[in-house]
């Protein structure tokens, strides 16, 4: 009998094909209150579940007695409680490294469109509001030649190092649990502590997990210690940082701008005053939103989730260790 597999995510037609093979699938576009106790019922005699963005708890894992996996399709596992998990000899498994240089792209476009204040004066152009030689007040900054420091310098942070040095001959600092050799001996990334990166840097990138120790990393001391004149972009998630402490930063001019592509809650509440700010560039969490990129991770957790299954070990395991490295 072929196990039972619960897809709780749009996806592509290829890779749920893939699934079918071997699994017998019972798919939903996405979880919502209309469906949500027909996928409880589902969930009782399941063996896999493939998605992204449900919290995986003890609450949930009761009503789950057959599940052998959680095939993550994201790298983030933060909504995954790992404990409960292993309590009860369930695997679970992500998608690093496939979304890496997208991300990456994606925190570079971050990085220019902030420091050069692009979405400001796109609406402007829109608007009809062109109609002089640009004045002095418009002007952005430079992100060439400057120092950009990169907390969590793991496969993205590596790639947006990758990114800064050879394309925008930047100087690079970088805050990790461990050193990390290919970002210093090939993009010139000098190791130091949180404290002299935020000192240091004219743009700080926070690309660490989110643990219980990385949670509010960026709170009211973290942005009194940035420059005055310094950047701050965020792709990690939006809970590494305390908003209210970024919010008053900004305000009191403590630093110049920022560039978040997440925020929490997500979707942002709409009253959120980041969304009122014009030095704020604003994403809706696409770091790795491209057709190539989201198809990769899809077909390597659905790859994960297959070999799980088969009863041999997935090839992106998640070791409960992984967030102590
Ligand atoms: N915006 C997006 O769409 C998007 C896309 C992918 C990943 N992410 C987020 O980015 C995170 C990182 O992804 P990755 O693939 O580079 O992971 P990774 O595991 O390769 O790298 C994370 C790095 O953070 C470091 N780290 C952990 N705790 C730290 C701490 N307290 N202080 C300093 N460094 C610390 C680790 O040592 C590691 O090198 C993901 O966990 C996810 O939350 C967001
Ligand atoms: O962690 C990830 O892979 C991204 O945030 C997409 O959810």
């Amino acid at each position: 009998m072929k196990p039972k597999v619960i897809v709780y995510k749009k996806v592509n037609q290829k890779v749920l094909e893939y699934i079918k093979q071997t699994c017998e699938v019972v798919y939903f576009e996405e979880l919502d209150s209309q469906n949500d106790s027909e996928f409880l019922h589902e969930l009782k005699d399941a063996h896999g579940l493939f998605g992204v963005g449900l919290g995986i708890d003890k609450k949930l894992l009761d009503q789950a007695p057959q599940l052998k996996i959680v095939s993550n399709v994201a790298v983030g596992y933060d909504n995954l409680d790992l404990l409960e998990l292993s309590k009860r000899g369930i695997m679970a498994t992500n998608t690093p490294e496939v979304l890496n240089e997208t991300v990456a792209d994606t925190v570079m476009g971050l990085i220019i469109a902030t420091a050069r204040r692009m979405p400001e004066l796109d609406y402007w152009v829109k608007n009809g509001q062109w109609d002089s030689m640009l004045e002095e007040k418009w002007f952005g900054v430079d992100v060439h030649h400057k120092v950009l420091g990169i907390i969590g310098m793991g496969g993205i942070g590596t790639a947006i190092a990758k990114r800064a040095h050879f394309g925008f001959n930047m100087d690079i600092l970088y805050h990790n649990r461990s050193r990390n050799h290919e970002a210093e001996q090939t993009y010139g990334a000098t190791y130091c502590s949180l404290e002299e990166l935020l000192n240091q840097s004219d743009f700080v990138c926070l690309m660490t997990p989110l643990t219980p120790e990385t949670e509010k990393l960026m709170g009211l001391r973290e942005f009194e210690q940035m420059k005055q004149s310094a950047i701050f972009i965020n792709a990690s998630r939006g809970k590494t940082v305390d908003e209210e402490a970024l919010i008053q930063a900004l305000q009191k001019g403590e630093i110049l701008a920022a560039g978040l592509d997440v925020f929490d809650p997500e979707p942002v509440q709409k009253d959120n005053p980041l969304l009122s700010m014009k030095n704020v560039v604003t994403l809706p969490h696409i770091g790795s939103a491209t057709m190539e990129t989201r198809f990769n991770m899809a077909m390597l957790a659905a790859e994960n989730l297959v070999v799980g299954l088969k009863g041999d070990v997935p090839p992106n395991l998640i070791k409960s260790e992984v967030n102590t490295k």
